[in-house]
């Protein structure tokens, strides 16, 4: 099967669509199409996905179809699901919907089922979440928990973390635990935390990471350690310490048995599993223990339905694959560079962070799978923050800016559901006002506005997106992350690119660990000049101070 259609007669022909369209204004699409509304939308259970505000016409839409079409998007999505090596520059599979599958129809990875694994360790994971919310789980002073610390970065942290805020409602009733994330290997939420808010005797830490291999992460965990042993002592052994406030969530099960995470307490994932796609994994542990198995459940399930559909729905009605031959008709055909991700619901504030890592890690390549150089875009930039924040902060730029953004609005029909009565009017106030302002900022983008004032003039014609879910529950937040997962999934095998490689983070790492030796002895120097006459002014303030 090819991968790739780029420069193909298909591409050929949406490209003499784009040369057609590019002068005409989406003020005159609208206005020539009445039915635009009912034309530009897909359904999917309760998601409403309307694209009426793209710069796109039928002609276009099926010359779009048609090269996805003739890109064999949908077959491409086979071999992801069955486990083949789709990741080919590191020869493994990418096989997170295993890990939502509902059934346990086999899949397999050299030969073996990974299902059997998949439900130990969802087992495993229950029996701790259920023991955390028992109260059964003690620390050295025979305290139950009453914290839990998630240290992790990037995908061990940003799914897990987004998750929790997101569905904050959706507290288990046992859960009596406040959850915590700590990323930042500068140490300052570390330290804070450690200073003011947490107990030694009742605190667990949960060591996140694929690799345990990641700096961040360890040192954030060896910093966690020095903490509680200092608050012992020497009153218990250093085992004993670790093994009841300490869990360990990897791949690699002999790193973490090496810091000393026990045995009993280690979650373990697969190779196979991205980082950046390892939510539905043990990396969801965190939400697990937030939501309840049965929450989590709900989770796994909402993404498995979408992985349901994108198996089987033709391209003309499929969500993500026309998300991601929209995404590249922006930005390939249309030269739109950036996209923002707007949510207007406040549970969703981490969202485009989440989004910045799955799909710049994801697509931010430049050569083909067979490592050619790739001849066109490969993903845009991605950025967003809250809707209504942002509309105070950067839409000035997307409004009157000289470059043109894609901008990807969601929202949710009905607000929280656990608003106090008395309070639910003034709720229901918020929810339409933030509602309002959504669909007057795609309508102001699409559509402009004249001036004889070129101050005030709004140029208009910058596409938008509305993802509008009827709530958001455990169950749309499994769709609404599957449905990105899947749309990177098939722009990348539009492109022919591979989404699950990241070699571009790790020529940084190994120079940033030369450079920690050098800052650590004071005679070693850089070989580059600059970063030597950096460290050597450094070196200066620190001795000045
Ligand atoms: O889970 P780990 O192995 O600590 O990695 C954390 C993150 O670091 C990266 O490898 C990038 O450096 C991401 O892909 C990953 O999600």
């Amino acid at each position: 099967m090819n991968v790739g259609a780029v420069g193909t007669p298909a591409w050929q022909v949406v490209a003499a669509h784009a040369e057609r369209l590019r002068a005409v204004h989406l003020r005159q699409l609208l206005a020539d199409d009445p039915q635009r509304a009912q034309r530009f939308r897909r359904t999917l259970g309760p998601l409403l996905w309307d694209f009426s505000r793209q710069r796109i016409d039928q002609a276009a839409l099926d010359a779009l179809v048609a090269l996805g079409e003739a890109a064999q998007l949908l077959h491409h999505f086979a071999p992801l699901f069955c486990g083949e090596p789709v990741n080919v520059s590191e020869n493994r599979p990418a096989l997170h919907t295993a890990l939502r599958q509902q059934d346990d129809a086999p899949v397999y990875v050299e030969g073996e089922d990974v299902i059997p694994a998949i439900r130990r360790e969802q087992a495993k994971m229950a029996e701790l979440v259920a023991r955390l919310h028992a109260g059964q789980w003690r620390g050295y002073s025979g305290f139950p928990m009453t914290d839990v610390v998630n240290l992790g970065v990037g995908g061990s942290d940003l799914g897990p973390q987004m998750a929790v805020q997101a569905l904050e409602e959706f507290r288990h009733p046992d859960c009596n635990l406040r959850l915590h994330f700590v990323s930042n290997l500068d140490g300052r939420e570390l330290l804070a935390l450690l200073k003011d808010r947490l107990n030694p005797a009742t605190t667990l830490f949960v060591v996140a990471s694929k690799t345990f291999t990641t700096i961040d992460t360890l040192t954030n965990a060896n910093t966690a350690r020095e903490w509680l042993l200092r608050h012992v002592d020497g009153r218990f052994d250093e085992a004993a310490i670790l093994r009841q406030h300490f869990i360990g969530i990897s791949a690699n099960p002999a790193a973490m048995s090496g810091w000393g995470i026990a045995p009993e307490h280690q979650l373990r994932f697969w190779e196979w599993v991205g980082g950046r796609y390892s939510l539905w994994s043990a990396i969801g542990f965190s939400v697990a223990l937030w939501l309840g198995m049965d929450g989590f459940n709900e989770l796994l399930a909402g993404a498995a339905a979408v992985d349901g559909h994108v198996r089987t729905a033709a391209v003309a009605e499929n969500l993500p694959v026309l998300m991601a031959l929209l995404e590249v008709w922006n930005h390939n055909f249309l030269g739109l560079h950036a996209r923002a991700v707007l949510p207007y619901d406040g549970r969703l504030a981490l969202l485009p962070r989440y989004l910045e890592q799955l799909e710049m890690e994801s697509l931010g390549k430049s050569v083909t799978l067979d490592g050619q150089p790739l001849p066109v875009h490969s993903g845009p930039v991605v950025w967003g923050d809250t809707g209504p924040n942002a509309q105070h902060a950067f839409y000035q730029l997307l409004h009157q800016g000289t470059e043109a953004v894609m901008c990807e609005f969601i929202a949710t029909v009905r607000g929280r559901s656990d608003v106090p009565v008395e309070e639910k009017t003034r709720a229901l106030h918020h929810q339409r006002l933030n509602l309002a302002n959504c669909l007057a900022q795609i309508e102001a983008l699409a559509k402009g506005a004249d001036s004889k004032d070129p101050h005030r003039r709004y140029p208009g014609n910058r596409p938008g997106n509305l993802l509008l879910f009827d709530a958001l529950t455990p169950h749309t937040l499994g769709m609404l992350i599957a449905l990105y997962e899947h749309k990177v999934y098939a722009q990348a095998m539009l492109l022919g690119i591979n989404p699950f490689d990241q070699w571009g983070v790790e020529l940084g790492k190994r120079i940033a660990r030369e450079l920690l030796n050098v800052l650590e002895s004071a005679d070693k120097v850089p070989q580059d000049a600059v970063t030597a006459a950096l460290v050597e002014h450094i070196r200066q303030r620190e001795a000045d101070a």
